[in-house]
């Protein structure tokens, strides 16, 4: 890993993949070389280096934190010269979006805040995807968008060994849990999106270098009650007679060594990888700020599920995709009757409860709204977003014989039933009953719930 500098002066890494004598290279570097595998893309003192630069000062306002980290991510990404900012594409291989990709009059204006879009000088539609499919934030409707995507093309999933769904959570994801490792079945993964914990240098082995990673965050409190519901059997949760008595007996209900309780705290910080288990601490903001700039270092994009149009709108766009290929009903959903909106008193307690989540939403959340301002624009967004809706409502009318969700009782076709568990009342789609042919297929994949869908790749994959 080299640190540059380039013609203006601006700072930049760069990494290389070669092929040396390990003793030779020890020789002149005080970085460990691991032994076995590929060397770490940003060894632990770049990473250290990097979050260092991105510490704000106590006077840093939020729309300067912003500021900073894109800047640097736009020194991180600076000298891969090929870099292009995907709206300037006349290339785009979806004829039907070029019009809708107007490039706005602002995206010149910080072009750092591109760099996480930064595609190939032509816009190429991206296939190997990682996507960190953090818990109760409308991942598994993203996870079907991916699985649909892929499945159409042939593409192979990085899918959890003898068909689970979920690769080992809550440990950290190892390669080891991967199906098709073990025995090199598999030349190429492109895409991995089921539950795992994140551990970069894992996937790193895995995944191309051109690997785009990207997550969703939702709001602490919406996200913290339906873990509630869903979770409740676990023991942190299951002796609460409701969300404010759990939260008022904090940390006597909570052991962060019982299996799963990582559900009750700062679970979004876990799914990332860091240690979820603070409160009320001195170092809260130095662990917030570490986290950020972890993330930004790692992820090329981050969505909020609070916008999820919006987010697959920018998604859409980071991807060189189609407005078909994103579009989706919203799956995994709870019935209002298992839905409890907090009080105002008891949405503070969660966010101080959760308050490492909370720091990590409110980051995102402005992160999010910077890269639309700097990329589409909000105009723009506006229409592309229209557009969604509008062919979302299509599929509805073409598909779904209620127009929309109803009760798992009333789901007819028992293949397509989703899951249950806890408390919650998880809905599904029936379809109407005279389609057929591929009209018939594609509704089927929009609706399939993500067990399902995933047990479906895994036969196409390693049973055919
Ligand atoms: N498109 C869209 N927009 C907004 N919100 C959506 C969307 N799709 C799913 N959801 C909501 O996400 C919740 C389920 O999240 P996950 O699928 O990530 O859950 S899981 O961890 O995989 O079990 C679940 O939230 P709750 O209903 O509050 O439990 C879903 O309603």
């Amino acid at each position: 890993l080299l640190e540059t500098r380039d013609d203006d002066g601006s700072e930049g890494l760069m990494t290389y993949r070669v092929s040396v004598n390990l003793k030779t290279l020890q020789s002149f570097t005080s970085v460990p070389i691991p032994r076995r595998g590929r060397l770490p893309r940003f060894p632990e003192r770049e990473r250290r280096r990097a979050i260092r630069r991105t510490l704000p000062t106590n006077k840093a306002t939020e729309e300067q934190r912003v500021e900073r980290s894109f800047g640097h991510r736009q020194r991180l990404h600076k000298t891969t010269k090929k870099n292009h900012m995907f709206l300037n594409s006349q290339e785009s291989p979806h004829a039907s979006d070029k019009q809708q990709v107007t490039p706005s009059e602002d995206k010149h204006k910080d072009p750092g805040i591109l760099v996480s879009f930064a595609l190939d000088s032509v816009c190429q539609p991206k296939n190997h995807i990682v996507f960190l499919k953090t818990h109760k934030t409308a991942s598994s409707t993203i996870v079907n968008i991916l699985y649909r995507y892929g499945d159409e093309r042939n593409l192979t999933f990085g899918l959890p060994v003898h068909k689970y769904s979920q690769f080992f959570y809550p440990q950290r994801f190892a390669t080891t849990y991967v199906e098709g490792v073990h025995n090199n079945m598999v030349r190429e993964y492109h895409i991995i999106c089921n539950h795992l914990r994140f551990n970069k240098p894992e996937l790193d082995k895995l995944m191309p270098e051109d690997t785009f990673y990207f997550s969703i965050m939702r709001h602490p409190v919406t996200m913290f009650e339906s873990a509630f519901t869903y979770y409740k059997g676990i023991q942190a949760f299951h002796s609460s007679i409701n969300l404010e008595d759990f939260l008022d007996r904090g940390w006597q209900n909570y052991s962060p060594s019982v299996a799963n309780n990582q559900y009750a705290h700062n679970n979004l910080a876990f799914d990332f990888g860091f240690d979820n288990n603070i409160y009320n601490s001195t170092d809260m903001e130095e662990r917030a700020q570490a986290a950020v700039a972890a993330i930004e270092q790692d992820f090329h994009l981050v969505l909020i599920t609070e916008y999820f149009d919006e987010s697959m709108v920018l998604l859409k766009h980071a991807l060189c995709w189609s407005l078909e290929d994103v579009v989706s009903f919203k799956l995994n959903s709870r019935s209002e009757q298992s839905r409890h909106m907090p009080l105002p008193h008891i949405a503070d307690k969660i966010t101080a409860w959760n308050e490492l989540d909370w720091r990590l939403y409110i980051h995102f959340n402005a992160t999010f709204w910077r890269t639309v301002d700097i990329t589409l624009g909000r105009e723009e967004m506006a229409r592309e977003v229209g557009r969604l809706r509008q062919r979302r409502d299509q599929l509805q009318e073409g598909c779904l014989q209620d127009g929309g969700p109803v009760n798992p009782e009333h789901v007819k076709d028992n293949r397509l039933k989703p899951f249950q568990y806890g408390e919650a009342v998880i809905q599904g789609y029936n379809l109407k009953p005279a389609l057929e042919g591929q009209t018939k297929m594609k509704c089927q994949k929009l609706i399939m719930p993500e067990l399902q869908y995933s047990g479906y790749l895994y036969k196409k994959q390693f049973e055919n």
